[in-house]
Formats: structure tokens, sequence, C-alpha cells
């Protein structure tokens, strides 16, 4: 299990301070799919590299089975190392395309010293490979990266973190470089990988409609805030905050009518700017009251599973 209590990262460009995560909390318990859902600048990618020790916060903890990750060292934070991985959304950069995509595969089995010798490391990766579904393997693994297409080679992007056998993996947007047609194909890899081994795993998309497949339950970010987050069924389909409902508004839908029936919320044009204080969606919000104005609203339940932070609730 890991946990975000409190995130805080801020980035200081010139003399303008953006605060790409602004006291965030979230957690990926056992043998979940966490789906992280925003426009893009919301603070997605900066909540995973937090997560995984690659982006050191100025304030909050992130605790991995209960211990603090900002102070593991040695062994321990090898072991943290190998055991969360991340995928991100270019394989072509994440990728040292010179290398064949066996080394590129057997690189993180020496790093981390998993295989006593050549036959065994050589299983591992034909292994990795067939898991996620190219094969032959062995036509595969002495190609070269850009003999591939985007699709497979984010498949041998997702082998290379697997083969680590990671407990838990931050996908950022690793569908959205690809073609339609094959994306349900590498969405499939996560579900099987949770399902077989149980692997955590934080989906990081712009695009919510996504989750509804895949998700157990979903993070809504804004301008590096958490405003809404539930249980994927809760969330989708009873969204509260105008922000989530102008999302799901947004997802082109076969029969867009239908769509519109439900919620008809849109964005609306910035005619203000914020003014440092209160809700940090008021200046885009249909419903917008003089109390958003004044201070922000804190996360609250409306049930079990599901928060939000909007005044209307
Ligand atoms: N290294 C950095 N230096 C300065 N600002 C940064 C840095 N990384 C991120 N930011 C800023 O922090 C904010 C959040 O960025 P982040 O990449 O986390 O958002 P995101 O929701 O993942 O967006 P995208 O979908 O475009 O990747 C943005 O305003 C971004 O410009």
């Amino acid at each position: 299990m890991i946990e975000g209590k409190d995130l805080r990262v801020y980035f200081k460009t010139r003399d303008v301070e953006v605060r790409a995560l602004d006291g965030v909390s979230v957690a990926v318990k056992e043998k979940e799919i966490v789906g992280v859902v925003g426009e893009s600048g919301s603070g997605k990618t900066t909540l995973g590299r937090t997560l995984l020790n690659l982006q050191r916060p100025v304030g909050g903890e992130v605790l991995w089975n209960g211990k603090n990750v900002f102070k593991l060292r040695g062994r321990e934070e090898r072991e943290f190392r190998r055991r969360n991985q991340i995928i991100y959304q270019n394989p072509y950069e994440a990728i040292d395309i010179r290398l064949k995509v066996y080394d590129v595969i057997a690189e993180g089995i020496r790093v981390h010293r998993l295989a006593s010798n050549k036959e065994e490391e050589k299983e591992m990766v034909m292994n990795a490979l067939r898991d996620v579904g190219l094969n032959p393997e062995e036509e595969y693994a002495y190609s070269l990266p850009n003999q591939l297409s985007g699709g497979q080679l984010q498949r041998v992007a997702i082998a290379r973190a697997l083969v680590l056998n990671p407990t838990f993996i931050v996908a950022d947007e690793p569908v959205s470089m690809l073609d339609m047609s094959v994306r349900a194909g590498i969405l499939e890899i996560f579900q099987r990988q949770r399902e077989e081994k149980g692997t955590e795993i934080l989906m990081i998309t712009h695009d919510i409609s996504t989750l509804g497949y895949i998700a157990d339950r979903i993070y809504v970010m804004y301008q590096g805030k958490v405003i809404e987050h539930g249980s994927a069924d809760a969330l989708l389909e009873k969204p509260l905050h105008p922000y989530t409902q102008a999302l799901i508004t947004a997802v082109p839908i076969p029969d867009p009518s239908e769509r519109a029936k439900l919620f008809s919320v849109k964005i609306k044009e910035k005619e203000e700017e914020y003014n440092g204080k209160g809700c940090k969606y008021y200046p885009r919000c249909p419903f917008a009251m003089q109390s958003c104005r004044e201070k922000e609203p804190e996360l609250k339940g409306v049930s079990s599973d599901h928060y939000v932070a909007c005044y209307l609730y």
C-alpha cells in the first residue's frame, strides 16, 4: 500500500510560483487500480513522481507499507526502487533506442541482480515479453526499438517494469500517444497484472472515460488540488463537483444527446482572475457563489466512498 499525505510541491519559475501539488492526499490500497484525472497542468505527473520519490515535496510524506519513503536508505531504498515502477506516456523517450529490446529489459534484472546466470536472465526476459503479448518473443527480443510500432514499444516499456516484480506501478498516460486500435490491449495488461499478481496501479489520464473500464477509485485534480474522489462507480454515475461533471460532459460518446440529458455542465470562459483565497475553480464555475470567492472548500464526505470539495454540497 502506498499513501501520500498532504503533499506539497511548488515550482518557482522566474517570479511565478506554481503549486503543482497544494496539499494532496491519496492512497492506493491493496490490489487497487486508482485513477487520477484532470486537465493538463493539474499536477497529475507531479503526484505520480512524488509518490515514487522521483520528486521531493516541500511538505507532506509518502508512506510505503507504513514507512516514510524519503527516509529509506541502502537496501530498503533499492527495494523501494525495484518494487515501485513508472510507465511514461512516450515510450520513445523512456527507452534507450540504441539497445536491443533484450537488453532494455535485462538492464533492470542486472542492476537488481535478480538472475543468478545468463540462462535465468534469458528466461525472465522472454517471460516478460510473453506477458505483455509480444510473441514470438525471440523475434522481438533481438529487434531494435525503432523497428517496433508505438504500441509494441509501450509493451516493451511495460515488460521492463514487470520483470522487476513491482508491487506498485504509476502508469502516466500510458495509452494517450497510441492509436485507438491498440489502447485496449495495453490497458488489459495492467488489468491482468493486478488480477494475477495483485499489483497496485495509479493510472494517470486526462480522459475520464478510460477510467470507467479500469479503475476502482478515482481522484479528480484541479490546479494542484484533489477536488473530488470516490469509488469509480459513485464518481462516474453521480459526479458532484461542477468540474468533474464538465469532464464527463466532454467525453465523446456515440449519442451525445443521452449524455447531455445527464449533465450539461460546461467549463465557463474565465471572466475573472483567481483571487488567491477562494476555490481555485470559481473563475470557471457556472455555479460560483460569493462563499466560493472567500474561502477554499475542504474535501467533505458525502458518503463513505465519495468526497467532494464544493460548497454546493
Ligand atoms: N520541473 C518543473 N519546473 C517547473 N514547473 C513545473 C515542473 N514540473 C511541472 N511543473 C508545473 O507544475 C504544474 C503541474 O504539472 P504536471 O506535469 O504535474 O501536470 P499534469 O497534470 O501531469 O499535466 P500534463 O497532463 O500536461 O502532464 C504545471 O503548471 C507545470 O507547468
